[in-house]
Formats: structure tokens, sequence, C-alpha cells
């Protein structure tokens, strides 16, 4: 199903009926729609109609027929409807959505060719945006039995290369992408709508905010383009314990007028104007060229080329069903804007995407999504610092930079995020080891107190637990590995961006700005590592002190004084520590209480309390290993030694199953 909704770019054209402007002597009809596919640009004479006169006379504009035949998804004659064009755009489009699709409608033509009156309309002629809406309502209306729903929007516009919220006419706003490499405008406001009606009144409070001009072919001409963004997410009510969430965005696009700014006679701050609506249109062309080349790689889609098109990076050719709506003007008054636009439209027309639903299932497929976002920001990379450009460009600090930077924060976090699960999946290790030996104990426990029959069902159930435990460890490994490949991959991606900071720079020294961002960076990176490993050192040490207390029959409770002093970073120390602690400390000392610190566990100890606490820990330390032969050494059941340093034994526990060596044996298997 997915595949069918979503296999190409679908590119319809509406003609509009010609208007009063454009019924002039020397005027024709160069547009003859064909039927529901096809339309003949610049036809034959016997296709020409001229408005009522006889067409031999009126033909003085144009003297050598083009007869260019084009063939779209849909071609909308002049009297077609905003109905039939919701019908056959949107609409099917809306059928993604609702699975999870992002889509993208835009309108795209010359000023006056009729995007706003078809995305827009008026309040008796609704256009696409209100009728999309009102359609999205009724369908959640219908699935609200088995799905939740909520919806917001947002809605902005593209202004001389800058954005602006139209809601709340506040701009301009930057533009950039998220970890998960999806395009966010920072302080742009969302809305939620309750009812299609609301939307309505939405888009009308936005348009007058929207930058309109009057030019020569449109009294009313909007000189920005108009991007309405609707965001859909969806569960399943019924989905038990592993809910399919997912998360779909779907933007309303009215582009601003394709027209050239030599054919408008725009002068002055119109000029300027226009030449930035046609610089991010033919930022969008090139883009649209990319994707539709079949021969191109897709290794370098311009897309950072103009706001536009950072704008629609996830909206064509991505993770996207796309709906382009090309309008023109049937009159010989627009022909070369017609003629361009039908281009551009045919062009539109190869974009081949593949499309993935945005549905996640929320408790798999996270390391796999993980790597795509890997190769993802890799691909910003490339992005950034695609060779050609290099080469072509003088290493040009200022435009570079920001690209370089972007690359950085793209690095880190990635590089935060694998960390991240790398942790995870320690504790995890962690976690399991702990099961497998408890399930050991618990085995030999039943071997020395209980008859025969009952050893061998627990045997039986022991095997049966630990081959499913080791199962799970190597899964983790297998992702520990992978994790460690994608860790790897970020730092050569590093690397290669440190190396053109460096070009950048001067006699090999990065730009300070640069240098500085990556000095952050690396700093938050620290910060977070060190907040995390506090957390998992104290909670590691809470189960090796339950688990601990538990081997020695010594109830694990806030009134146990155990003190064990945890380094940041070292938290396999934390096994010998505890076991030390709790076989050795606990019944020499009467006093019983379980104070867990870590280093850098900032916000839970302050400096003080902990400088207190290490004290003490140091001194009964002194007081519990003077009993030892050697300060730091303990005694294993193979008779040697370990020190914090040496964890192998202590990771396998050995010592464990050994406590009627250690000094505490006989009273630690008596309850405290
Ligand atoms: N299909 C249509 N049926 C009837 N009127 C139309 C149609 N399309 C456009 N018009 C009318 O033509 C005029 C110009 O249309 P519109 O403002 O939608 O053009 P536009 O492409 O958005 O122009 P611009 O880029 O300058 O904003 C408007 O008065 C509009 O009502």
């Amino acid at each position: 199903m997915a595949t069918d909704v979503c296999n190409h770019v679908k590119v319809v054209v509406r003609v509009r009926p010609i208007n009063s402007k454009e019924k002039g002597d020397d005027l024709r009809k160069v547009v003859h729609v064909v039927d529901g596919r096809m339309l003949i640009f610049d036809p034959k004479e016997n296709h020409i109609s001229s408005f009522g006169i006889p067409k031999v006379q009126k033909r003085k504009v144009r003297v050598v027929n083009k007869d260019l035949k084009f063939v779209f998804d849909n071609v909308f004659g002049e009297d077609s409807t905003q109905e039939e064009i919701f019908e056959n755009t949107t609409k099917g489009v809306l059928d993604g959505f609702m699975i999870g699709f992002n889509c993208t409608v835009f309108a795209y033509g010359a000023t006056g060719a009729g995007k706003t009156h078809t995305m827009l309309g008026s309040p008796d002629e609704p256009g696409v945006m209100y009728r999309t809406m009102k359609e999205l309502y009724k369908r959640m209306e219908d699935d609200k039995e088995e799905k939740v729903f909520e919806v917001a929007c947002s809605y902005l516009e593209v202004y001389n290369e800058q954005i602006r919220d139209l809601m709340t006419n506040v701009g301009p706003l930057a533009v950039w992408e998220d970890d998960s490499r999806k395009v966010v405008v920072r302080g742009l406001s969302l809305h939620q709508p309750k009812s299609a009606d609301d939307i309505l009144k939405a888009l009308d409070h936005g348009n007058r905010n929207r930058s309109q001009h009057p030019t020569e072919m449109n009294a009313t001409s909007s000189r920005s383009h108009a991007v309405f963004q609707i965001y859909l997410k969806q569960q399943d009510k019924n989905a038990g314990l592993n809910p399919n969430v997912c998360v779909a965005k779907m933007s309303l696009i009215d582009l601003a007028g394709s027209e050239r700014a030599s054919a408008s006679n725009a002068r002055g701050a119109r000029l300027w104007e226009g030449s930035n609506i046609n610089r991010s249109l033919l930022a969008l062309g090139n883009v649209i060229n990319v994707l539709a080349d079949p021969k191109s790689k897709k290794g370098h889609i311009p897309y950072r080329a103009s706001k536009l098109t950072r704008l629609l990076k996830d909206s064509l050719g991505g993770n996207c069903r796309t709906v382009m709506i090309a309008n023109i003007s049937p009159s010989s008054k627009m022909y070369d804007d017609t003629h361009n636009t039908l281009k551009y439209a045919d062009r539109a027309k190869q974009i081949k995407s593949s499309l993935n639903s945005n549905v996640v299932s929320l408790n798999s497929h996270v390391g796999q999504y993980a790597v795509i976002c890997e190769k993802q920001r890799e691909e910003v990379w490339r992005e950034a610092h695609n060779h050609e450009s290099l080469d072509n460009m003088k290493l040009d600090v200022i435009s570079l930079s920001p690209r370089l930077s972007d690359s950085l924060q793209a690095i880190f976090s990635g590089r935060a995020q694998i960390r991240r699960e790398q942790l995870d999946l320690e504790r995890q290790l962690k976690e399991n080891a702990l099961r497998q030996r408890h399930s050991e104990e618990a085995n030999q426990q039943v071997h020395s107190f209980c008859a025969k029959e009952k050893t061998e069902k627990a045997t039986c159930k022991h095997e049966r637990r630990i081959a499913s435990l080791r199962t799970t460890q190597q899964h983790i490994h297998d992702k520990l590995i992978e994790a460690k490949k994608r860790f790897q991959n970020n730092d050569d991606w590093l690397h290669r961006v440190e190396n053109e900071m460096k070009l950048l720079g001067q006699n090999a020294n990065p730009p300070e700005v640069l240098e500085k961002d990556l000095y952050c960076h690396r700093l938050e990176l620290q910060v977070d590592r060190t907040q995390r490993n506090a957390h998992f050192n104290l909670n590691t040490a809470r189960q090796a002190c339950s688990y601990v207390c538990l081997m020695h029959r010594i109830q694990y409770a806030p009134c146990t004084r155990l003190i064990a002093c945890i380094a940041a970073d070292e938290h396999l120390c934390l096994w010998l520590f505890c076991y030390r602690m709790v076989n050795i400390l606990l019944p020499a000392h009467s006093r019983h209480r379980v104070v867990l610190t870590a280093a850098g566990l900032a916000g839970e100890i302050d400096s003080l309390e902990n400088q207190e606490l290490e004290q003490l820990v140091l001194r009964e330390r002194g007081v519990v290993w003077a009993d030892q032969d050697t300060g730091e050494q303990c005694t294993t059941d193979d008779g040697t030694s370990t020190t914090g340093g040496d964890l192998v034994p202590i990771l396998s526990f050995s010592h464990l199953a050994y406590h009627q060596d250690s000094p505490c044996s006989e009273s630690s298997l008596s309850p405290i």
C-alpha cells in the first residue's frame, strides 16, 4: 500500500480562465488542453482559438508554432473547480499523510497565474489549504475509535530570503536541522486548531501579514513564498505495549510568482524582490533538476542554495510525497512564463523518490534509525563541503564558517547520541551479567541444600535461563560493536571537518570562531558524559550493593550503612569496592548505612558534603584495610590478589562465590 501511495512526484497543471487584460487584438490562446492528461503549448493553427476573432488575422505575436505536447498526471482546463483540484491533488496525498508520509503540495507559476487562488482561494471558493484541513478533520473523526490524534500547524513566509511567522508576524527566523535532520524553524509558532474553520481564520489572519505588492500582472501579487505546515501525530489506541507512533508533516505552499524581472518591468525594491524570488525558484529548479536527473548520483543536492530549498529539504525527493500544481495562463501575453512553467513542471515530473513511512515502532529499530541518521548527517557534511565548490571558490571564511559550524553541530549531536547508546548497552550488559550470576548462585544454593529431584529441576530451569541470557548478551555485544563502528565513522567525519577548518584558517590554525565552536561542543560532550557516568555509576552502585547484600544476606535498606565512594569513569572499580565494603567493612563495624557518592554527581551532593564523605571513606578504608596485607589488595578464591586496577576477577564475580574465605563470611550469612 505504502509504495503505491508514494511512488512518484505528482505534477498537475491548472490553466486559469483568460482575464479581461488578456483579451486584446494581438493576443491569442497558446494553451490547448487536449484531455485530462495532455496539453499542447503554442499549438498549430487548427488548435488555436483566438477569442472569437478569426485566428489567421490575429496571429501577430508569434510566427513559429512550437506545438509542444506535454503530458502530466492531470491537466485541468479553464473551467475546473476548486473541488476538482482538491480531489485530484491533495486528497490522494492525504492517504499517504494518514499513514505517516511527509507530504508537500506546492503551487508554482508566474504572477497572476492563479497560485493563490488554487491554494488559498476565497471565502466563496476556498482552495486546497482549507479543503485539505477539512478532509483531515473528517478522517480523524472517522478513525477516532482506533487512534489518538494531535494536530498542529504553522504558517510562514519566505520573503527576500528571510523567514517570517505569518501567524505572529515575527521575523526573521532561522532555519536549521535538528538531531534527526528534520528541518526546524527556530521560534516559529505552532497552533492547535480545533476545527477546519479555525484554520480558515488562521489562514486569513496570516495572509493579512503576507508581503504583497501590485505588479503589472496582478494587483494583489504575493511577493513571498507562503508555507502552511500541518503536523499530525497519531498513535494506535489498542496497540498494547508496542504502540506505533507516527508523526508526519504536510506542507502546503503558495510560491511567489516565477515571472522574469525584465518581463514584469520591475524597478528598485521590486526588482530586488523579484531577483530574490527568482533566486529561490532557481534554487528550487536546480534541486528538482538534480533529483530528476537519472544520471546524477544524488551525492550533492543543492538544498542550501536558498531558504526556500532549505525549508523544503525534507519535502522534495526525500521521505516525502509531493504534488506540484503548475498554474498557467492560456494567454499569449504570458507566452514565455507559461512555457517556462511547463518546462519546469515537466522536469519535476521526472523526480522519483524512495519513500519511507515515518511510522516508528517505539521499542524497535532504534539502532537502524541511528545508522540512518548518521548517514544523513554525513550527507549534510558532504553537501556542505562538496569538493567542486571547494576547488572552485577561494576558501571564504564568511560563507564556509556557518556550514562547518553546522557540520560540527551535527557531528557532536551524533556523537552524544552514540555515547548514550553505548552507555545504555554497557548497563544492559552489566545487568545481564548480574542476572547470570544470580542464577548461578541460586542454582548452587539449591544444590547445597535441596534433594536430588529438586536440584535436577532447578538445573534445567537454570540452564534455560542462562541460555536465554547469553543470547541476549550476544545481541547486546553485537549492538555495541555496531555502535563502536558508528563512533569510528563519526570520528573520521570529525577529522575531515577539522582538516577543513585548518584549511580555512591561516597557518593551519582554524578560524577562531570555529575553534571556539569545537571547544564548546567538546565541553558539552564531556559534561554530558560525566553526568551520565555519574548516574550510571549511581545506578550500578545501587544494583551492586543490593546484589552483594543479597549474596551476603544483608538487608539492603537505607538503614544499612555502607560507604562506597565511586570515582566517575571508574565504575568497574565499584564492584570491587562494594564487595570489599560489604564483605569486609560491614562485619567489622557496627555502622551500617549506605552512602553512595559519585564524583561529579553535581546537584545531588555539594562539594563540602562530598569532601566529608570522601574523608570518612578514606578513614574507614584505613581502618578496614589495615587488616589486609597491603593497603589495596584483597585475596581472591584462587589465592591471587586483586587491586582496583585488576578488574577481571571482579567482573567474573568469582570471588563472590567464596565469601567463606573473607573475614566476614560467617556473620554475613546471618541477616543484620
Ligand atoms: N482558476 C481560476 N478561476 C477564476 N479566477 C482565477 C483563477 N485563477 C486565478 N484567478 C484570478 O486571477 C487573479 C490572479 O490570481 P492569483 O492571485 O491566484 O495569482 P498568483 O499566481 O497567486 O499571483 P502572484 O504570484 O502575483 O501572487 C485573481 O484575481 C484570481 O481570483
